[in-house]
Formats: structure tokens, C-alpha cells, sequence
């Protein structure tokens, strides 16, 4: 399936939903309508390439093997495929943190976009994987790639808030997110998952969070707020707030230095947003931090 060929089932599939629970805040509704009315084509023709659908961005060295000796509309093609792979590299990183999961095992996606991830959680695993998103058009988009594959006994989306999550206490055997913790409070949402948490289970996230040895959030951390809606934490945030939800670290991992190859390709292509400038600078100036975070819950 194509993008452009998701847009008539979307209707049919949203309209057919029992059951879409309204947001729990303002803020909450503006962030729904922001992913019912995304469609960037750094996102979709991305997606395009295998059907792994990511809101997320790249990790890891060009091949510029993969991309050397294509001209014009060859090159463009190349890069965009190039792109796609450093974003899948990241959500592969993020499963190998994980730590073992059977098949008898639910996985939790907190903010689970289009369901990139969790396709590749369940290819992987075998297991069930379970997703929510605020967005009504995410979730029906990721569940109907999920028919598409024919793992939909397995893989499934559903509109809901991630502070109040439709699992019962211990269900899940790990749960992460994927840059979807800049929209919520960290203590609400480390509550949350470790409610949901098996003792022992995993928990990770990769995320963009501002360093506090530069003092504050940069200018470049308040442009890249404003352009998504989002609220960025501090580093200092994030384990402060999962040592109060007994969550414990035991992997922290800088990825900065790996994200910025996809910053500099991204920002050599056609389909750049305006927002490249901002993680590029950051990430240098050293105000900004791309971090993976695995704890367990004890
Ligand atoms: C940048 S996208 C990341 C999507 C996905 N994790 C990925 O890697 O492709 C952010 C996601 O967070 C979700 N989100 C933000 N606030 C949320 C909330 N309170 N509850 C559930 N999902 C939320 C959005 O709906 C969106 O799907
Ligand atoms: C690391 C940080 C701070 C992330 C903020 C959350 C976010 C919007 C992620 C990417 O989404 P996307 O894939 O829809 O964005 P884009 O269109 O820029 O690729
Ligand atoms: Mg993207």
C-alpha cells in the first residue's frame, strides 16, 4: 500500500470505530487534530520504501556506496531509501534494549504513530504488541497496515491517552516510547508504565531532551517546541522521574553524535521541513541531546 492509497480506507476505518475516547485535555485535542492532519512527505515517502510507517528520526553511518553514481531523480530515490534505513536502524536499537521477549508476551507502544515500530516489535518477537495514539487517523492507518500484513491478531492501535492506558497492572512484559514523551508530563506518564509493567519488565525511550549543563532550553530547543507542540525535558528530568516510579536505568546511551549523519543527509534533500537547521544546531552547540533510556522496573 501506498500512501496516497491509504486515504480512501482511512475514511471508511474511521468512520467505522466504535469507540474514540475524547482527549483528556485541551492540549491533548490540539496534539490529536496535529496527527490527524500530518502528512509530510519526509514521512510518507519514507514509508513508501518498505511500509514501515515512522514518525521518528535516524541513526548510524551514510552508505554513500548506496547513494554514490545515481543522478537526478535516481539520487533522490537512493536518498530517500538511505533515510528510511537510518530511521529503521533507530527503532531496531530501541527493540534490542528490550531485553528477552517471548511470544507468549504483550509489548506496550506509548505513542505509537503510524506503527512502524510495532510491526517491527512483532516481526522480531512473534509477540502481541499493543500501541495508543492520540490520533484517531494514526491509529486506523496503523491498524490497517496491520491487515495489509495479516498480523492483526497481533498488532493493534487504539486512540487513547498514555497516561491511562487500557492495561491491567503488570500485563505488559516491556514498553517504551519512541519521541512521544515530549507531550506529557514525565511523573504522569513513569507512573503509567510502571503501573502497567511486569516487575522486571523493560522499559525504553528514545528521545530528544535539553542538556542541563548548557542552564535552560536554547532558542534551538524552543524553535523545535514550537514546531511540533511539544514541551522537551531536561536529561536531569527523565531520571529524576523514573527513579521516582521505580524504573532503573541500566542503559543510558548518547546518540547525538549517531543521529547527526541523518541531519546533514535530511538537510541536503528535497523533502526538508525547516526544522533541520534547529536539531542540527542544538545537537552541536551541545544544548541538545538525542538519548536512549532502558530502565527496569524493580
Ligand atoms: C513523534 S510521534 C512518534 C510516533 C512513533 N512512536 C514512532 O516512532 O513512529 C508522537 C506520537 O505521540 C503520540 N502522543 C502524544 N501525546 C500522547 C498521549 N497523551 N497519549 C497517547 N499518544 C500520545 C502522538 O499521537 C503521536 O502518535
Ligand atoms: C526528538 C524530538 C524532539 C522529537 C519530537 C517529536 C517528533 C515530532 C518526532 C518526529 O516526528 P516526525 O517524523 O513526524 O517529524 P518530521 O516530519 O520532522 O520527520
Ligand atoms: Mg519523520
Amino acid at each position: 500500500m501506498t500512501s496516497t492509497e491509504f486515504s480512501t480506507t482511512v475514511a471508511t476505518s474511521t468512520a467505522n470505530s466504535a469507540f474514540i475516547p475524547a482527549p483528556a485535555t485541551a492540549y491533548q485535542e490540539d496534539i490529536a487534530r496535529y496527527w490527524d492532519h500530518e502528512a509530510r512527505p519526509v514521512n510518507l515517502r519514507l514509508g513508501d520504501v518498505d511500509g514501515l510507517y515512522h514518525h521518528h528520526y535516524g541513526i548510524g553511518d551514510i552508505d554513500h556506496a548506496a547513494l554514490g553514481g545515481a543522478e537526478g531523480g535516481t539520487y533522490e530515490k537512493k536518498l530517500i531509501a538511505e533515510l528510511h534505513r537510518l530511521e529503521s536502524a533507530q527503532a531496531e536499537l530501541l527493540l534490542d534494549h528490550l531485553g528477552p521477549v517471548e511470544r507468549g508476551d504483550t509489548l506496550v507502544d506509548a505513542g505509537c504513530g503510524r506503527g512502524g515500530s510495532m510491526v517491527m516489535a512483532h516481526q522480531r518477537f512473534g509477540c502481541r504488541v499493543e500501541g495508543v495514539t492520540l490520533s484517531a487517523k494514526q491509529a486506523d492507518f496503523a491498524n490497517q497496515r496491520a491487515r495489509e500484513l495479516g498480523i492483526e491478531d497481533h498488532v493493534r492501535a487504539r486512540v487513547c491517552n498514555m497516561l491511562d492506558m487500557p492495561f491491567a497492572a503488570g500485563q505488559a512484559a516491556a514498553s517504551w516510547n519512541n519521541e512521544s514523551s515530549m507531550y506529557v508530563d514525565l511523573h504522569d506518564l513513569f507512573a503509567e508504565h510502571s503501573r502497567i509493567l511486569a516487575t522486571g519488565g523493560r522499559y525504553v525511550t528514545i528521545t530528544g531532551c535539553w542538556n542541563p549543563r548548557y542552564g535552560q532550553p536554547s532558542k534551538w530547543v524552543s524553535q523545535i517546541n514550537a514546531h511540533f507542540e511539544c514541551n522537551i525535558h531536561s536529561r536531569r528530568e527523565y531520571l529524576r522521574a523514573m527513579a521516582d516510579n521505580r524504573l532503573v536505568p541500566q542503559a543510558v546511551i548518547d546518540l547525538t553524535q549517531a543521529t547527526l549523519p541523518y541531519w546533514e543527509l535530511r538537510a541536503t534533500s528535497s523533502l526538508v521541513t525547516g526544522i533541520e537547521e534547529a536539531f542540527i544546531s542544538s545537537y552541536k552547540d551541545g544544548s541538545f541531546q538525542y538519548l536512549l533510556i532502558a530502565a527496569d522496573r524493580i
